[in-house]
């Protein structure tokens, strides 16, 4: 089964699919991470040489390429969801998760862990609680389409599996 987790960023899809993985010996890819290893260049980079449109284009591309095994823990990028058929395709193709976290706790994880997530760089503050609050409005019509909605303060991949997995 393929497993893929959606959501903002900060929402944990990194931290928690690794470890969901590592506890249902699936292999674990992390879109972004295939994406600057592709590349050779980090997201920051990508963003700021070819712009947030080529951008989108190519995750699109990432995420129907590297989808070839069996079981698999998918962490996509944040924003992956709301561009072209993504969210229909990860559907069709296994389960959807939805990590979801109110913004003022997104804006608390990410305030220190900027640098690499170029839509929030230079904002601080309740700058940055406002942007992330109109960005998930905009966003969440997309995240709600996931199979399942899980409440992300104090997730635990333990917790995930069960909510999946049902037990
Ligand atoms: N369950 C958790 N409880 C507290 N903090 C967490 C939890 N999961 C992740 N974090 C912290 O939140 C930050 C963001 O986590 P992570 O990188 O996993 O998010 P992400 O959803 O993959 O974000 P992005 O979309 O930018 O890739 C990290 O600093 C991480 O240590
Ligand atoms: O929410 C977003 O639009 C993004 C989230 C990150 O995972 C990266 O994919 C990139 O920084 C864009
Ligand atoms: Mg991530």
């Amino acid at each position: 089964m393929k497993i893929f987790l959606i959501g903002f960023m900060g929402c944990g899809k990194t931290t928690l699919g690794r470890k969901l993985a590592s506890r249902l010996s699936y292999d674990f890819i992390d879109l972004d991470q295939v994406l600057e290893t592709q590349e050779g260049i980090t997201i920051a980079q990508y963003f700021a040489t070819y712009g947030e449109e080529r951008f989108r284009t190519k995750e699109s591309e990432v995420l129907k390429s590297v989808i070839t095994g069996d079981d698999q823990v998918i962490s996509t990028g944040g924003g992956l969801p709301c561009f072209f058929d993504n969210i229909n395709w990860m559907k069709a193709n296994g389960k959807v998760v939805y990590i979801n976290l109110p913004p003022a706790a997104l804006a608390s994880r990410l305030e220190n862990a900027k640098e690499e997530r170029p839509l929030l760089q230079g904002k601080h503050g309740n700058e940055l609680v406002k942007f992330i609050a109109e960005k998930l409005a905009e966003r969440e019509p997309f995240y709600l389409q996931a199979n399942i909605v899980a409440d992300g303060l104090s997730l635990t991949a333990e917790r995930l599996q069960s909510i999946i997995f049902k037990q």
